[in-house]
């Protein structure tokens, strides 16, 4: 059986902009569709996307969209044989012998989450090539998933009503990345992943690196600048910033333009991921490291604390106080009776569990401790 995913979505960074696009996204999936988070690389749509299956609270099957993949890598295919023999030698002087060779099947992720009505997670799906996702139109829209005829098992399975989608996908300039078949995106609601802006590319650094907002903002605002004076929307982002905030908090790398070390990482970082003329970017480079030129560059917003910083006490009070009369209850049942949205109800459960005063257990109940 393939592997369960648990994605507690720890570190998950929520700002203003993020849980909007949550709460959107969200809606969509409650009311049975799937979503279809689109946009460059970097912008966040495989965190968010295993962030949404988190808060739909079921387990999770996760796909990678490769053009390898084959529609039996979706649904599953036969594999082996099962063979019975009887040897029925009731009256001692005749033997009879009835051999059967029977065809194993193997679910797949796909279907097995069809059926079970887990969360099916395609991340960059359209690095598949499009027939291989015609398994999946079926599937969303008349619910039922068809598997290739065979004699020891149903051809056809309904899906489950708990079973939703989320899938990803880079836009189609992209290298390695197919045309979406439109009838495919006519079954989704797409969501266009906005540009992290500075104040979330800001709180992602601090969150996931442990370095402070202003080291943070100093990175922000120079992958920022560069990014608009080369005129590069397509690779330069969000993770340049995490990995030159990576290196120097690993190395101990003082994070200030005016330090030769903290430069140096910043273009080998970046100067790799312009297509512009080399020595042209390493000109534009070096006037960010001017202080007078970036602050005239990036006038970027002070960074503003994360929505994830601790909750406000009177919603979590009111949280607790329900799961210890009711000595525990389900996410959808804490959600109507402290009337709260989803996205809240998490947040607060979350960091009530992390100050050990609930927990979940096997039946995925939060109990008071
Ligand atoms: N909301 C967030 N909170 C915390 N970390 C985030 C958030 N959004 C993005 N990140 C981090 O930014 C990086 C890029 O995010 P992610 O891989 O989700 O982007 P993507 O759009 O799926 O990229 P690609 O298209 O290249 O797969 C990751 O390291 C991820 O952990």
């Amino acid at each position: 059986m393939p592997t369960l995913l648990n994605a507690r979505s720890r570190g998950f960074v929520n700002t203003p902009t993020i849980e909007r696009l949550t709460n959107r996204a969200l809606r969509y999936l409650q009311s049975g569709f799937s979503v279809h988070l689109r946009g460059p690389a970097g912008t966040g749509k495989t965190t968010l996307a295993l962030h949404l299956a988190d808060l739909l609270s079921r387990p999770i099957m996760l796909i990678f969209g490769d053009d390898e993949l084959k529609t039996s890598d979706l649904i599953g295919n036969q594999s082996g044989y099962t063979r019975k023999k009887v040897v029925d030698n009731y009256i001692h002087s005749v033997i009879k012998l009835e051999d059967e060779l029977r065809k194993n099947w193997v679910d797949s992720r796909l279907t097995l989450a069809a059926k079970e009505g887990f969360t099916l997670v395609y991340d960059e799906f359209n690095r598949s090539r499009p027939e291989v996702n015609n398994v999946l139109l079926s599937t969303l829209e008349e619910k039922l998933l068809v598997l290739p005829p065979n004699n020891s098992r149903t051809e056809y399975i309904r899906v489950h009503a708990q079973f939703r989608a989320i899938f990803t996908s880079n836009p189609e300039e992209y290298c390695g990345v197919h045309a979406t078949q439109d009838a495919l995106l006519d079954r989704l609601v797409t969501l266009n992943m906005p540009d992290p802006e500075a104040e979330t590319q800001t709180a992602i650094l601090v969150e996931k690196i442990g370095i402070t907002p202003e080291e943070a903002q100093t990175i922000v605002d120079i992958v920022m600048a560069f990014q608009q004076k080369t005129g590069n929307q397509k690779t330069i982002g969000l993770r340049s910033g995490l990995m030159i905030a990576k290196i120097c908090h690993e190395h101990e790398i003082a994070i200030a333009i005016n330090q030769e070390a903290f430069q140096e990482v910043c273009e080998d970082i970046l100067l790799s991921r312009t297509d512009l003329d080399l020595s042209k970017a390493n000109r534009v480079i070096q006037t960010l490291f001017d202080p007078q030129s970036l602050n005239a560059q990036s006038a970027l917003p002070p960074p503003t604390p994360a929505v994830s910083a601790p909750e406000p006490p009177q919603p979590a009070q009111k949280v607790y106080s329900f799961l210890h009369q009711s000595q525990g209850a389900k996410l959808s049942d804490i959600e109507s009776a402290v009337g709260l949205n989803r996205v809240e109800t998490v947040n607060i459960l979350r960091h009530l569990m992390e100050q050990g005063k609930i927990r979940l257990n096997e039946e995925r109940k939060y109990i008071a401790q």
